[in-house]
């Protein structure tokens, strides 16, 4: 069957990263058993996924093994090295568009082909810090402003769930790797949606922190205007316990803001669904199997948890697109318009000009993917003084949902409206992306939490969204939902583990 990855059959591979740290620190596996297992899983998987673009394998064992070194050698004991190095000989993967000494750092631009990088950027730091081994970089879209990961430089990302769908952008590599069991644990960016897009389409979790909570330099292309207080960097994983200890690590010094040890009494919290946007015409309605999963969530969390969930409806929601683009647009404190999309394409040096592109593209002679020039065309179109009336309703919206919300609300939102679509489709649908944009420019932290797959094997998921400096809500939810609803399946694998049939919706009553 072309469509399906060949199963799992190491058992390390099936362990979250911080079981996988604990085991490695009381030595019951060696970090190289580890790093090699990963590795042989890429070396099957990506010939058909296209996820990892280049690796550093053979760095990478070399660092386990000194890892094991230490670990014989270490006479403080295990509390001691959990302390210091959290996640002391775990691999990880990165996506592409972030510094990762010696590693391409192209983000998909053709004339960018060249870089490599001489630095880590600093959450990449952080993490290996903490004692993690990086495997290589993974697949984004060109400029990572789409939501399919194709670019000229590495081609096409596949979702391992069926290789004729998208694996999300823009970090669809590490979507597409990490739902693959080719990595456990890795680093995306999202001012869009380009960290959860990709978890949602590839059955994994992810987190969008709250704004400015983790340090966004050292990827490419930086932010300008406005857009720094949008962009996200965070964690990508399989398993939910991972996200808060990789947010710890790669907050920095703000992990402190975010109270990440605070105990979190689910039962105590107050939940709010939201079923839709409300009707945007430029968006596609939200697909029935979506809209039942969230209603699955909904009534577990009323009959397991005793809560009531208040279901509303924001109108303000039907104009995300129209806000995220006037946002992402305007200029900065500084009175600076943001580098505008074709003077990114030109590298920096000069811009291009989108129709010449264009034009060039239908003769195949264009070093740019369709997506690239269609925002290059649009931008031209694109005012930066907004309309008093999308201001309005962005600074009402803010205000209603940051209310609504508090220190301890969680909000459930479906993350797109649509399952993976085919390669190519969100050229026809290419606002959709507004689901996960609007919390951008919010500024909220998002847990993207996987719920099972539809009746075409495909999967399933709910944005989980807290008030601001609250994402340990969202994330200790999203936890509590990975137990009832089994969080990443394995792709190719369709036989349900004992309690995961009644939340397989295709099983659904
Ligand atoms: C050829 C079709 C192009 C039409 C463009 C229509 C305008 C859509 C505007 C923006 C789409 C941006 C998608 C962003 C996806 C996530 C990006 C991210 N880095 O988080």
């Amino acid at each position: 069957d072309v469509c399906r990855l060949p199963p799992i059959t190491e058992p390390l591979l099936r362990v979250s990263a911080v079981q996988l740290a604990l085991k490695i620190r009381r030595k019951q596996v060696t970090s190289v058993q580890v790093v090699q297992a990963y590795i042989d899983r890429i070396q099957e998987v990506n010939p058909i996924i296209n996820a990892l673009v280049k690796d550093r394998f053979a760095a990478a064992l070399q660092e386990a093994a000194q890892v094991d070194k230490l670990i014989e050698e270490e006479t403080g004991g295990e509390d001691v090295l959990e302390d210091r190095l959290p996640f002391l000989g775990v691999p990880f993967t990165v996506k592409e568009a972030f510094a990762l000494q010696g590693m391409p750092n192209s983000t998909g631009l053709l004339s960018r082909k060249t870089v490599v990088s001489t630095v880590d950027a600093p959450p990449v730091a952080l993490l290996k810090r903490a004692g993690a081994i990086p495997l290589g970089v993974t697949n984004c879209s060109e400029l990572a402003m789409w939501l399919e990961s194709h670019n000229r430089v590495y081609g096409i990302t596949r979702n391992p769930y069926d290789l004729e769908r998208i694996a999300g952008g823009s970090s669809g590599g590490e979507g597409s790797i990490i739902g693959s069991g080719a990595s456990v644990i890795g680093v995306g960016s999202d001012i869009g949606g380009s960290i959860r897009i990709p978890c949602f389409f590839n059955g994994i979790f992810g987190h969008k922190p709250t704004s400015g909570i983790v340090n966004n330099e050292g990827q490419y292309p930086p932010a300008s205007g406005q857009q720094p207080g949008f962009l996200c960097t965070g964690p990508m994983c399989r398993y939910a316990e991972d996200l808060l200890p990789m947010l710890r690590i790669m907050a920095g010094p703000n992990a402190e803001k975010l109270s990440l040890s605070a105990h979190v009494a689910l039962k105590k919290l107050r939940f709010f669904s939201v079923p839709h946007d409300g009707g945007s015409p430029l968006l596609s309605p939200v697909d029935p199997q979506l809209i039942q999963a969230q209603r699955k969530v909904v009534k577990h969390l009323e009959a397991d948890l005793g809560v009531h969930v208040q279901e509303l409806r924001i109108p303000q929601l039907k104009y995300s697109f129209q806000i995220w683009g006037a946002m992402m647009s305007s200029p900065g404190k500084d009175g600076k318009l943001p580098t505008t999309f074709a003077e990114l394409m030109g590298g920096g040096e000069k811009r291009v000009w989108p129709l010449w592109e264009l034009f060039k593209w239908f003769l195949g002679l264009s070093p740019h993917t369709m997506p690239a020039i269609g925002l290059a065309m649009v931008e031209m179109f694109q005012s930066s003084q907004p309309s008093q009336f999308i201001l309005q309703q962005k600074e009402s919206l803010q205000k209603e949902l940051e209310e609504l919300l508090g220190t301890d609300g969680v909000l459930l939102y479906p993350s797109h409206p649509q399952l993976a679509p085919k390669h190519h489709h969100p050229l026809f649908t290419p606002f959709n992306f507004s689901y996960t944009g609007i919390f951008n420019i919010l500024g909220l932290p998002v847990t993207q939490c996987p719920l099972g797959l539809s009746v075409e094997g495909l999967p399933l998921g709910l944005q989980l969204v807290a008030g601001k400096l609250q994402d340990r809500l969202s994330l200790a939810t999203a936890l509590y939902l990975e137990k009832a609803f089994c969080g990443w399946r394995e792709p190719g694998n369709t036989e349900r583990t004992p309690n995961s049939t009644s939340n397989n919706v295709s099983n659904a009553t």
